[in-house]
């Protein structure tokens, strides 16, 4: 027989799927790492953990499946976006990884705004946002100009990982273009922009495209494994291109849904000259030629981890959320905006925070933790509307992310989006992805739509329930009205956060 392995570098842990020919996962694995959060708005992580962890996955996942190295034909990467590694001369990061979540970032978006103008949108095809990498590189030459003096190479998350495992340095299109520094419609670094910010020509990596076979693993890393040198390693992609791949996200009118960390709503698109203004992110597709549109919730499932850990005790997400079918849509009137890091879209602000509003003492935990799931939800919706009102039709969402583990949730997507949801078998939809990449990438097939009929299977549909639907929509439009409510209000309290010892 023969296998292949996705990766997913996420944001809380590194996913790992050994599948075969079919697309059935034969085994799986998970492995969890720390974020850090030295100071508000911060959000880092040790690139070294993403390469031990990682290694790690693989070893469990070759043991616990019981396949024999030679047959892993070929692994492919899926990682989260826009998180900055500056690499050193030894090949190792020189500074923690300033990840997509981090929102230090606004003096060096305001910079760049002001010194390309509207080229930014003409080239890059999307505003500058804090999450994005361009700002912080420039973050890091204003306040730390010895480390991007000494940097020899900028990465992405996964790009790091491939680096180490196999001694090459590369970056594919659709990870390339959440840098802001890449000519999307054009495939290629923009000068323009590099020359723009005074940075080296030397600093960008190879583009290669996400099926591109990138090399073998190094001989240590054989070792650290257990695989061997007839595994290739093919370039892999943006955790929400390959998500859209693992969805079955290759045609257009399809969308998709994704409840990870963060949050997004993604549609595909072939069209390079689509004009959305900035208003949601317009990105290569990991499919050769293809791209997407979305928009990100910066904190979706990242509002549910929150708010276990702070108000669940030891509960898991099974039990904390074991209630929430006995609370009415609505939660009695409680709401809850998911800003708790800030937010994307469709309200680009570092400074907003979340809120619940309309406590009252009747009030329990389910109603909370439903609460926090409809806002979630509700944020997602805001994304939808765009598309919709850009005149995308959207009937039919995938939804993808462990947030797609909870019937309740899906069935919520369904009344709030008003469209038919669809539950994958897997819902490890970029692991999945990042197979499939490879799976392609070693002329398993002859191309990804015809990798994705062989592998992709459905496993239930959730339709919209009229009455609950009407419900969600009259609640939506209380919910689009807070942010504008406690936006200003937040501004002020931006000068109180920080003070903890
Ligand atoms: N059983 C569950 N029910 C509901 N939500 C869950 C469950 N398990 C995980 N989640 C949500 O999924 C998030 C993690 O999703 P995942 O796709 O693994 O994230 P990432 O790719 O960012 O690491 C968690 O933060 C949590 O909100
Ligand atoms: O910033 C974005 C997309 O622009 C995020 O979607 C990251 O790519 C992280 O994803 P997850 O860890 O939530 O999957």
């Amino acid at each position: 027989m023969s296998y292949v392995i996705g990766i997913d570098l996420g944001t809380s842990a590194v996913k790992s799927v050994l599948v075969d020919k079919t697309g059935t996962v034969v085994s799986e694995q998970s492995e969890a790492y720390p974020l850090y959060q030295p100071k508000p708005g911060y959000s880092e992580q040790e690139a070294e953990d993403w390469v031990d962890k990682t290694i790690l996955s693989l070893k469990n996942l070759l043991a616990s499946s019981g396949v024999k190295a030679e047959e892993i034909e070929g692994i492919s990467f899926s990682g989260q976006m826009h998180g900055l590694v500056l690499v050193g001369e030894d090949g190792r990061a020189l500074r923690r990884a300033i990840l997509w979540n981090d929102t230090r970032t606004t003096p060096q978006c305001r910079k760049i705004e002001q010194v390309l103008g509207d080229k930014l949108l003409k080239i890059a095809r999307n505003r500058a946002l804090e999450g994005f990498t361009l700002p912080k590189i420039l973050w890091v030459q204003e306040h730390e100009p010895e480390i991007l003096e000494q940097a020899s190479l900028f990465l992405l998350p996964k790009d790091y990982v491939r680096l180490r495992l196999t001694g090459n340095a590369a970056m594919d299109y659709s990870d390339a273009a959440g840098t802001l520094l890449l000519d999307v419609g054009g495939k290629k670094w923009s000068e323009e922009i590099g020359e723009a910010f005074g940075l080296k020509p030397s600093l960008f990596p190879a583009l290669v495209e996400s099926f591109d076979d990138t090399g073998s693993l190094l001989p240590e890393m054989q070792k650290a494994t257990g695989l061997t040198d007839v595994t290739r390693v093919y370039a892999g992609g943006a955790d929400n291109a390959c998500g859209a791949i693992g969805a079955g996200i290759l045609n257009e009118g399809q969308t998709m849904c994704s409840i990870g960390t963060s949050g997004v709503v993604l549609s595909y698109e072939t069209r390079r000259d689509l004009d959305f203004e900035g208003k949601v992110h317009f990105f290569n597709h990991s499919e050769k030629d293809a791209f997407y549109i979305m928009g990100v919730t910066l904190a979706a499932g990242y509002s549910m981890q929150w708010f276990r850990e702070t108000f669940g005790g030891e509960a898991s997400f099974e039990e904390l959320l074991a209630g929430i079918g006995e609370v009415a849509p609505g939660a009695n009137g409680l709401l809850f905006t998911p800003y708790i890091v800030g937010e994307r879209t469709p309200h680009p602000d570092a400074d907003i925070r979340g809120s619940f509003i309309g406590i009252d003492a009747s009030h329990k935990l389910p109603h909370f933790a439903r609460a926090v799931m409809e806002g979630i939800t509700f944020s997602l919706r805001e994304s939808i509307d765009i598309l919709r009102a850009a005149g995308k039709t959207v009937d039919k969402v995938v939804s993808i992310g462990g947030g797609a583990k909870n019937r309740e949730w899906l069935q919520m997507q369904a009344d709030v989006f008003g469209a038919d949801v669809v539950k994958l078998e897997s819902e490890q939809g970029p692991a999945m992805g990042a197979a499939m990449l490879a799976a392609f990438g070693s002329g398993w097939f002859e191309s990804l739509q015809d990798c994705a009929r062989e592998f992709i299977r459905e496993a239930k549909t959730y339709t919209p329930d009229a009455q609950r639907a009407e419900t969600y929509s009259k609640l939506f439009d209380v919910y689009q009205d807070v942010y504008g409510q406690t936006a200003e209000l937040n501004r002020k309290l931006a000068a109180f956060r920080g003070g903890d010892q």
